[in-house]
């Protein structure tokens, strides 16, 4: 008895053996959490999650292109209009073609060939297959029968989506129905546009594209109306003029360089330009390519009539004013981290552009082009310098008609005089704009608020004279 007693441990080796383990799993935890990246902690554990809930919690909807020999499934035709608009650099091999009334090549995905679309917070992955082997042409014959009586030829394609299976719901109500509503949409003539962003290394380097459905229009837009009379004009005409493009022997492509407060319409334009040229947008983080070669390698991968969009570029340092960074050895360092420059940009897309023959839009952002290299700003390098300023009397006219719908109101008057006299973004406004349906009660938040905005800044004005006299 007392040998068996001996091997059981005692409480207070228990205890150690227990604050060990839980201080061994903190250093682990917090060395894991320092060391790791994390987003190879997410890669890590999504693989891990992949592999051991793969079988049981993935679900698989197979769209034929007949539907049980009754007749042709429109869903499947939804599907091949639906995977055409998503199809994207990543997809190396796809079947092309055009039908004779249509104006431009479409593109379909080949057999075997795969998309992976995301829905919302759903990853679906689509295949296009073909009839199993085996299936004996009798069979499948037979089971196309009434189809052929009807004198339609059926094909033996069709499409495979894999997702999980706790989004089997929306996937067969929400998703199929945007797959057919997308259809819908496709063939009414309206393009389905595309907002691409990078995928980092951890994800496959690549563009990753979403639908975009921006609803800014330059007819929403608050701005001052000459200018954007300016801006529409400018597009128009660089547009229509691909011949002269081609004859000079220039790359057909137009710079706009969009600066201005934070809130004052910079990524709105950009929508509505977007919109209004029905061109794709790539959104290009410039602080995640490390090298020329790799941006001369994402530019390549980026299609024709389309918009690249680098914002914020006050934040890489290598496009600031150098004589404005004091710190020479911060300089130094900063010079070695990145090879390239923004001017370097403009001429990998010079170079690459000239041959594409069509037109392509780039636009930087900034909220401070008083601290870019004056290099960038030399005439010739931006087509087009756009200042997004805080909200005027017209703007405010035309965010009211966005938001309330109405023209003219006996508050009009006073907001007027409220906003010439203070700095407020056309966001600000928006906000206060959408607090009520009700015009009367929108409208006195907004005198309220510019009344406060107003305050505060001659409260400022006041702070800054005294201190100026003393
Ligand atoms: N000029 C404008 N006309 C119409 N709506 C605007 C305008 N400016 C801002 N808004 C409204 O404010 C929101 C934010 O504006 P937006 O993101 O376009 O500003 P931004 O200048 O790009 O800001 P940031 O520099 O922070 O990216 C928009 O979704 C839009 O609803």
């Amino acid at each position: 008895m007392e040998g068996y007693l001996r091997l059981i441990p005692s409480n207070a080796s228990l205890v150690s053996t227990y604050s060990s383990i839980s201080t061994s799993w903190l250093l682990f935890k917090t060395a894991y959490n320092q060391v790791i990246p994390k987003q190879l902690q997410e890669y890590v554990f999504s693989k891990f999650r992949y592999y051991f809930n793969r079988n049981p919690s993935y679900a698989t909807f197979i769209i034929e292109d007949f539907w049980c020999g009754l007749g042709r499934n429109q869903l499947y035709d939804a599907a091949r209009a639906y995977l055409s608009t998503k199809i994207g650099p990543e997809n190396h091999k796809i079947k092309v073609g055009k039908l004779e009334h249509h104006k431009n090549v479409s593109a379909a995905i080949v057999e075997g060939g795969k998309i992976i679309d995301v829905f919302q917070d759903i990853t679906i992955t689509w295949r296009c297959t073909q009839e199993e082997q085996g299936t004996s042409i009798d069979n499948w014959k037979s089971k196309n029968k009434t189809m052929m009586l009807q004198g339609q030829t059926p094909s033996k394609s069709s499409y495979q989506i894999t997702f999980d299976n706790k989004y089997r719901g929306r996937v067969q109500n929400d998703y199929l129905n945007h797959v057919l509503n997308t259809y819908e949409a496709l063939m009414h003539g309206e393009k389905v546009l595309k907002l691409y962003t990078r995928l980092d290394r951890y994800e496959g380097e690549r563009w990753k594209s979403v639908d975009f459905r921006h609803p800014a229009t330059f007819d929403t837009i608050a701005m001052d109306l000459e200018l954007k009379k300016a801006i529409v004009d400018d597009l128009d005409k660089f547009l229509a003029r691909k011949d002269f493009y081609r004859r000079v022997g220039r790359a057909w492509k137009r710079g706009y360089l969009l600066y201005g407060p934070p809130g004052t319409g910079k990524s709105s334009l950009i929508a509505a330009m977007a919109n209004y040229l029905n061109f794709d947008i790539y959104d290009l983080d410039l602080s995640s390519i490390s090298s020329s070669v790799e941006l001369r390698k994402v530019m390549l991968s980026t299609t024709n009539r389309s918009i690249l969009v680098v914002e914020d570029i006050d934040c890489n340092s290598e496009v600031r004013d150098r004589s404005k960074i004091e710190d020479e050895e911060q300089l130094q360092a900063k010079k070695h981290a990145k090879s390239f420059t923004l001017s370097t940009l403009l001429n990998c897309i010079d170079g690459l552009w000239s041959s594409s023959g069509e037109a392509r839009i780039i636009v930087f952002t900034t909220n401070h082009r008083e601290i870019l290299d004056p290099a960038l700003l030399r005439p010739g390098r931006m087509d087009m310098h756009i200042h997004m300023s805080y909200c005027t009397t017209q703007g405010f006219r035309v965010l009211a008609f966005n938001y309330l719908g109405i023209r003219d109101h006996k508050f009009y008057q006073e907001i007027d005089g409220l906003v010439e006299s203070t700095k407020v973004t056309p966001a600000s406004l928006a906000e206060e704009l959408m607090k009520s349906d009700d015009a009367n009660v929108a409208l006195r938040e907004v005198v309220n608020f510019l009344k406060r905005k107003k305050g505060e800044e001659d409260q400022i004005e006041e702070e800054n004279k005294r201190q100026r006299t003393v």
